[in-house]
């Protein structure tokens, strides 16, 4: 492609590629230099133009010599839609998710409700780029604009004609996931969490609101979990940009949720739709599973799936790892699930989940990162006390934080609670304790296979952790 054609004055220098890091910059790359939390990458412009940038896409006051500048006051935005129309073409129908939680369940079930239709479908998230053969991870929930793009035009060049993409508070914040078309954009639930970055409620809530704003189409649709407390304010905005709304839930109007009853395998759904009642068996269990796999069946009816096929095939999906994973039965008798609870509001979900099964006590095992958000952690110990019978407070990725001064902060929710500084021993412990009436919680790093400490990363996997506790 050469420069000329995505800028004026470009000329016939031919463009290979697109960087936001210096280090990556080969001849013939546009570099994106952004003012970030750590670095300025304007700062990187001179190295930049040295590895053979032929344009910088920077804000007026940048110096740019040797190269072309690029002026945008937004150079993220302008970077983006610069990149997409180079990665171009992608999948027809793609579809985003963004909320405090639910995010990867949702995408995930999304991927699975397209490809029991026959369609070749991917999703991309924390668990990375999934197709139906492997999962590729990518290191964040939603990566940077070129690994993204570059990702899913590969998805496109593979045959992927419908993707499902998590857009998290911090992709949207640094347009990480603008410029491809999005035929449906979904809204899960805001609660607390990162606010270490947003600082306040607003910002963060006013970070997802742009998914809808600015990232869907302005002929897509937006699919909304309605029994939120800030789900109206996403709906009026829906409506105001013209955009079709998909409603969901006790509140919803497209998916009307009627009753919700625990099977032995999972629940029974009642749901109104068009005026007709449906029974689904969903095989999964929570009340915050329902709430996912209605989003999901929302963004599938919203890209053309039949209501009546779609709620069907809410009974064949499968659950997503890490989610409620059950991981083991211990010797004792008691089940022992994994969960990637992680905020107050997963905690209470997940506790939720359960509880209707424990015929016993409920022992919840769990921690909170380090570099994250503080002001959660004593909230998620209140939590767990609140809804747990055995609380045991352990490290969960403590990054480059004391791993007591967090087990600290979280047990000032729940005085009540056993520390137990090593997960592994906590789990142990938790595994040791469990009658054959009672229930293991693992929460807050679910699928997660290794375990932050300082800049190494120790391999820890919880679920394979439980199983040899159990064994
Ligand atoms: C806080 C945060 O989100 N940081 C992300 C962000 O960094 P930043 O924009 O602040 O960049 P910076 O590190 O200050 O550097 C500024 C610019 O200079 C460039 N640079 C920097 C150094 C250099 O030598 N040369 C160079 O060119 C950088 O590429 C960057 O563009 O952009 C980087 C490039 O895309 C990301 O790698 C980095 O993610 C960090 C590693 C991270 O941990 N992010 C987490 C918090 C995150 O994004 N989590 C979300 C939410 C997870 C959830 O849903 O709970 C996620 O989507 O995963
Ligand atoms: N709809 C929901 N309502 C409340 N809690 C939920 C919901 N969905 C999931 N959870 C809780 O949040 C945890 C994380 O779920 P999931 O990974 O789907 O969310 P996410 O938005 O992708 O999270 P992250 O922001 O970390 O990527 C689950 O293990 C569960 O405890
Ligand atoms: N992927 C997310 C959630 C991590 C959840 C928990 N395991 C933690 O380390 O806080 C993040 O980077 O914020
Ligand atoms: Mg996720």
């Amino acid at each position: 492609m050469k420069l000329g054609t995505l800028t004026e004055g470009g000329g016939d220098a031919v463009v290979t590629g697109f960087a936001i890091d210096h280090r990556k910059v080969a001849p013939g790359t546009i570099f994106g230099a952004f003012e970030g939390a750590r670095f300025n990458g304007e700062d990187f412009i001179p190295d930049a133009v040295k590895a053979g940038a032929v344009a910088i896409v920077a804000r007026p006051g940048a110096r740019v010599e040797g190269a072309i500048h690029i002026v945008d006051a937004n150079p993220r935005e302008k970077f983006a839609r610069l990149a997409a129309r180079f990665f171009a073409p992608f999948p027809a129908t793609a579809v985003a998710v963004t909320g405090t939680n639910g995010k990867t369940s949702t995408v995930e079930m999304t991927r699975q409700l397209w490809r029991m239709r026959g369609f070749h479908a991917a999703s991309i998230g924390t668990l990375g780029v999934t197709t139906a053969d492997d999962t590729v991870s990518t290191g964040l929930t939603t990566p940077d604009i070129v690994t993204f793009l570059s990702n899913v035009a590969g998805l496109a060049r593979e045959g992927v004609s419908h993707v499902a993409f998590e857009a998290s508070s911090h992709g949207l914040s640094q347009y990480r996931t603008e410029g491809l078309p999005v035929r449906a954009a979904a809204f899960t639930n805001l609660s607390r969490d990162h606010l270490d970055y947003h600082g306040d409620m607003a910002a963060y809530f006013h970070a997802k609101l742009r998914l809808f704003a600015d990232v869907l189409d302005p002929d897509g649709v937006a699919v909304v979990w309605a029994d939120d407390p800030h789900s109206p304010r996403v709906e009026e905005l829906a409506r105001m940009r013209g955009n079709r709304l998909v409603t969901v839930g006790e509140h919803g109007e497209t998916l009307k949720l009627i009753a919700r009853d625990p099977t032995l395998l999972g629940q029974g759904l009642t749901i109104e739709a068009g005026g007709e009642t449906y029974r689904v068996n969903l095989p999964l269990i929570g009340a915050y599973q329902a709430a996912n796999a209605l989003v999901a069946a929302g963004l599938v009816i919203a890209t053309g799936g039949d209501v009546i096929q779609t709620l069907g095939d809410l009974s064949r999906l499968q659950p997503v790892r890490g989610r409620l994973e059950r991981a083991v039965i211990t010797k004792q008798g008691a089940p022992v699930y994994v969960d990637y609870a992680h905020t107050p509001d997963a905690l209470e979900a997940a506790i939720a989940a359960l509880k209707p099964h424990t015929a016993g006590r409920l022992i919840i095992v769990f921690g909170a990162g380090g570099d994250r958000d503080t002001g959660k952690r004593a909230p998620m110990g209140q939590a767990a006390a609140a809804g747990a019978d055995i609380v045991i407070v352990t490290d969960d990725n403590p990054r480059s934080e004391d791993p007591a001064a967090i087990r600290a902060q979280v047990l000032e929710g729940a005085p009540e609670a056993i520390e137990i500084g090593g997960r592994r021993g906590a789990i142990k412990a938790a595994i040791e304790m469990a009658g054959s009436e009672d229930i293991v919680l693992i929460a807050g790093k679910g699928h997660e296979q290794g375990q932050i400490v300082g800049d190494m990363v120790l391999p820890f996997d919880d679920v394979a952790v439980a199983r040899e506790c159990a064994a």
